[in-house]
């Protein structure tokens, strides 16, 4: 994925949710807001090809994943995608190390785990279990694992809202700092302003 251009037009169809939802951007970084139900995580579903739009095309990067009139629709896992959920999604029977570990692959140049233990301050919690860390704590490891899947796009859908001011206040640097030293693209989806206006280079508004 060289250019960053990002280029969704597609109809989207979820129960009686129907709408046609267009984005066209060029910068790395970009955040999608809109009032709740105006179709932000169906379109990051979308992206990541867990919801297959009724028409329409979608190319993140340069790269197309979707287009219904050529027939291209990349399997979810060609896609390589870094998702970051709001509530971190972890595997409560696993350490943090396999945590980060899940799904991780090597390549040459990527991150690897002492760079992410290293970026998101990961090294003292790598032998703790999931239970009994705080909502931070959970959604630093949520990015680590993440960036060790090697992603050539990271999504990220609300990563802040769970958590109260102060901890938010806590993981933004984390996640500039991520945003920083993996160059990747991003779609960051967000109600808070203040958040998008210090993480996104372009805000894309849905009409609601
Ligand atoms: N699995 C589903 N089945 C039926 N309808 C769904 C499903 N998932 C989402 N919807 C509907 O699709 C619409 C768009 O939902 P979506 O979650 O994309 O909105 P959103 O902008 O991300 O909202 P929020 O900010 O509240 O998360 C909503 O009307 C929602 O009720």
């Amino acid at each position: 994925m060289s250019d960053v251009v990002h280029s969704i037009d597609v109809t989207l169809r979820r129960g009686s949710f129907e709408r046609r939802l267009r984005i066209e951007s060029d910068a790395r970084v970009l955040a999608l807001v809109g009032a709740s139900g105006s179709g932000k995580t169906s379109v990051l579903h979308a992206v990541a090809g867990l919801l297959r739009p009724a028409r329409g095309h979608i190319a993140i990067a340069g790269e197309t994943l979707f287009d219904a009139a050529r027939g291209v629709d990349v399997a979810p896992h060609r896609r390589r995608i870094g998702y970051v959920f709001q509530d971190g999604r972890l595997f409560p029977h696993l350490d943090v190390r396999r945590n980060l570990l899940y799904g991780a692959r090597s390549n040459a140049g990527g991150f690897t785990l002492d760079d992410v233990a290293a970026l998101l301050a990961l090294g003292p919690l790598m032998q703790r279990r999931i239970t009994g860390l705080s909502g931070g704590e959970v959604q630093r490891i949520a990015l680590g694992r993440a960036l060790l899947s090697q992603p050539r796009l990271l999504l990220l859908d609300e990563p802040l809202s769970m958590l109260d001011p102060d901890r938010r206040e806590e993981l933004l640097p984390y996640l500039q700092g991520v945003r920083d030293e993996s160059g990747l693209p991003m779609i960051y989806v967000s109600h808070a302003a203040d958040e998008v206006a210090r993480i996104a280079q372009d805000v894309h508004r849905f009409d609601d």
